[in-house]
């Protein structure tokens, strides 16, 4: 199941995915770039101006697509999109490729990015997986960097809830390319206190 099936949202369609998605390479574009004064001069007109297009179309919070759309793994101005393969109860896995716009060292992933990248999957495993609706909150977040992450090629991404001891989910995920551990993360993930996790059987205490 990719991300696009699993969003079944009005504000995100192919249309929104192709425009996202756009930004992207702009952004990649930026990063790589190092334009001529002449050139940067224009570059920044032409900006500001698409800025102000852009501006044009704020919306309330509901109905802005980047909020449906990052949390989904999809195309979006800042976090990492990705697809989920696998989606199970206790266990999700599915592909991840970082852009040229996430590069830290040349040709290797930032490592701020990989945490973020963490987050928003894990997050909302742990929101698919036990509660629909319920907003799963970053108690901590801790990753080890194993080796250097590429950018630029389909990496792997898991992650599987440990436990769940009442409102606290304990998460362990991982990023590999190929056989190479790159990164795992071990996580606690709270749901707020005004909502209780629907539940999983077997896993709660
Ligand atoms: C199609 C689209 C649909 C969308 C549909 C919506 C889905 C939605 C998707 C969400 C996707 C999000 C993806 C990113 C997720 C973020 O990025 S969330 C943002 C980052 N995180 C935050 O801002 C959280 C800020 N912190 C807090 O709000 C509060 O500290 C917390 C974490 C909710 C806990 O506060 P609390 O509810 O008052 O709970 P508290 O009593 O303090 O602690 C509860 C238990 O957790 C333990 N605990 C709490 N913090 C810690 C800690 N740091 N270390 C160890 N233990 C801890 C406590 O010791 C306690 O344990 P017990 O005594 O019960 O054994």
């Amino acid at each position: 199941m990719t991300a696009a099936e699993r969003v079944d949202d009005q504000h995100v369609d192919d249309r929104y995915l192709d425009y996202a998605g756009s930004f992207n390479r702009l952004e990649d574009e930026v990063c790589l770039a190092a334009p001529p004064e002449s050139a940067m001069s224009e570059l920044t007109a032409d900006f500001s101006a698409l800025a102000a297009r852009v501006a044009e179309h704020r919306v309330d919070y509901d109905r802005r697509p980047t909020r449906y759309a990052g949390m989904s793994g999809l195309p979006h101005p800042i976090l990492v999109p990705y697809e989920v393969h696998e989606d199970g109860p206790t266990s999700t896995s599915g592909t991840v490729e970082f852009g040229l716009r996430h590069m830290g060292n040349e040709n290797v992933v930032h490592g701020g990015i990989i945490s973020m990248m963490f987050d928003d999957f894990i997050g909302m495993f742990v929101s698919r997986s036990l509660g629909s609706g319920s907003s799963a909150r970053t108690a901590y977040l801790n990753v080890d960097y194993r080796s250097m992450t590429p950018v630029g090629r389909p990496l792997s991404v898991s992650a599987e809830i440990a436990s769940v001891q009442g409102r606290k989910a304990f998460v362990e995920a991982r990023i590999c390319d190929g056989e190479t551990l790159c990164a795992e993360a071990h996580a606690l993930f709270v749901c707020p206190a005004d909502q209780m996790w629907p539940g999983v059987a077997g896993l709660g205490d």
